[in-house]
């Protein structure tokens, strides 16, 4: 088939490369001209694992072309997607104005039948108000065919896109008649081998089974951050307790590590929006807005243990930063908890050195600052360093040399914000060891304010704010 994608980022370009690779021709539009440009010269605007071989590959067979002219790339289309991006805006509703002035523009220049596929994440109903910018061109005789409009929504992960749209969990597929299905069912027959994984159903439900999965994964954060606060509180351990959870089919076994809380593109916005539709027609939402309270809380937890560690005086503090991604395999930092703690930090007065194994340009023009430098190995982020912080699990960060750390760190103490680490085994280096969920400082505040820098206990050499701590705290 003949297929036009508008849009061409992270789902545009992953859904481009793999329809190509399955022998469609496909034409992704972009109306961002430099990213057209680089995209024709090889260069991808971002990255994600197999997509350069990908999209190489399938320009070599010469099935897939890049152009910022939305009229030219669609002219031929048997199939057009939308996947244009849905941020947030202030009010936490989606942004759909672009999308629709978008699907305007292509309905006043669509002249032939074509089936339009909304790929975005959109509130349900924006399907039927694109429906309707395409019925009016028909009512006024500006178009000869009904174009029809279908919702198909992504669910691929960053980091993973690739895999996920090769081998996807399901299809689903909104239409509102049998031609629209039946399109949809043979563009994705390679994808689904077994004709199992097609879900069709009604355009609404379409649209809110994403904000559905989105809002179901991230509940399953919220709640295990939660239950590892808690344990951590009662002196339980929560590593050995997930696995105990993941153990029950009934409860499954991913989406239960706790952490900084989820951050990137979608989880976040897509629960933003999820509550404000909810809002809209007075329903309270409440175990959505705690989702949503509870992932705020577990960024300030982190930066609490770290103010507690140095006993409420940050300034001056040099902390290494391993990880910038929101997770591995992506250099996106959209909504990354590090990036939240980053600022925290810096308006403390810290000094902050990062490192990230693709992610430093784009932290780098986001928070341009006189104390942030952005280095080139895990190991120079830590050089003069007081502490890490570790926020992106990382294949390289599993396992360091903890002996260096330990005699290269200033106080010595590693924030494990996604729970890498056996405390066992950074204790004995001497290396003092925060994971998610810790009982929080109870070793050196004993009750008293972070604010008050108690005495220092075990090195009585140390002055109050430079404490020596050692693995018995
Ligand atoms: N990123 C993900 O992992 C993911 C996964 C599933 C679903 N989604 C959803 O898919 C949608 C797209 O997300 P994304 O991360 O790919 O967004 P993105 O920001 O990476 O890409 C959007 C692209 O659309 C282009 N664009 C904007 N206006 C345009 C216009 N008028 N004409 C042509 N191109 C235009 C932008 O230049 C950009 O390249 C969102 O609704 C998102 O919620 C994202
Ligand atoms: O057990 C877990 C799993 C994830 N995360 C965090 O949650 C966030 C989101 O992770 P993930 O879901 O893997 O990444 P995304 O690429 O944002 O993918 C989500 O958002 C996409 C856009 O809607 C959907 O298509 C995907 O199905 C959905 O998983 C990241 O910060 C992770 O670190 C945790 O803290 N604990």
């Amino acid at each position: 088939m003949n297929v036009a994608i508008i849009g061409t980022g992270y789902v545009g370009l992953v859904t481009g490369a793999c329809l190509a690779e399955s022998g469609n021709s496909v034409v992704c539009i972009d109306n961002d001209a430099a990213k057209v440009a680089s995209l024709r010269e090889g260069q991808l605007p971002f990255h994600e694992p197999l997509l350069d071989d990908l999209v190489a590959a399938a320009r070599q067979r010469g099935k897939l072309w890049f152009t910022d002219q939305l009229e030219q790339g669609t002219r031929a289309a048997d199939i057009i997607f939308l996947a244009l991006g849905t941020p947030s805006g202030a009010d936490g509703y989606a942004q759909v104005a672009p999308l629709l002035q978008c699907a305007q523009d292509l309905a006043a220049t669509l002249r032939h039948k074509c089936l339009v596929v909304v790929k975005s994440t959109v509130p349900p109903g924006t399907c039927a108000t694109i429906q309707a910018l395409f019925d009016m061109q028909l009512a006024q005789g500006n178009a000869a065919y009904r174009v029809s409009v279908a919702s198909n929504p992504e669910f691929l992960s960053e980091g993973s896109a690739v895999a996920d749209f090769r081998n996807p969990a399901r299809i689903v597929v909104g239409a509102a008649n049998d031609h629209a299905a039946g399109t949809l069912r043979q563009l994705y027959a390679p994808f689904d081998p077994g004709g199992k994984l097609v879900m069709e159903m009604d355009v609404r439900s379409a649209e809110f089974a994403k904000y559905a999965c989105n809002a179901m994964l991230a509940a399953r954060i919220s709640l295990i951050n939660e239950l590892a606060n808690i344990a951590g509180r009662i002196g339980a351990d929560i590593a050995p307790i997930c696995r105990v959870l993941r153990s029950d089919p009934r409860i499954g076994s991913q989406y239960l590590q706790p952490g900084a809380g989820y951050g990137g593109s979608c989880l976040p916005k897509d629960l933003r929006a999820l509550i404000r539709m909810a809002q809209d027609e007075d329903e309270p939402a409440a175990i959505l807005r705690s989702v949503e309270q509870v992932n705020q809380r577990q960024i300030e937890l982190l930066y609490d243990a770290i103010a507690r560690h140095f006993w409420g005086r940050l300034k001056g503090r040099r902390i290494a930063v391993w990880g910038l991604a929101f997770k591995p395999g992506t250099d996106d930092i959209r909504e990354a908890p590090s990036v939240a703690l980053i600022q925290s930090l810096l308006e403390a007065g810290a000094r902050v050195r990062a490192y990230d194994p693709l992610a430093e340009s784009a932290v780098g023009s986001l928070i341009p600052h006189a104390n942030l430098a952005l280095v080139d190995s895990a190991r120079q982020a830590c050089e003069n360093a007081d502490a890490l912080v570790v926020m992106t699990e990382w294949e390289e960060f599993r396992a360091p040399d903890f002996g260096w750390l330990a005699a290269t760190l200033g106080t010595p103490a590693v924030f494990d914000a996604r729970d890498l680490y056996q405390s066992r085994e950074l204790h004995s280096f001497g290396l003092r060891h925060y994971r998610p969920g810790q009982k929080r400082l109870a070793a050196i505040d004993h009750g008293r304010s972070w604010k008050q820098p108690p005495a220092p206990r075990n090195n009585a050499a140390a002055a109050p704010d430079t404490p020596r701590l050692t693995a018995a705290e």
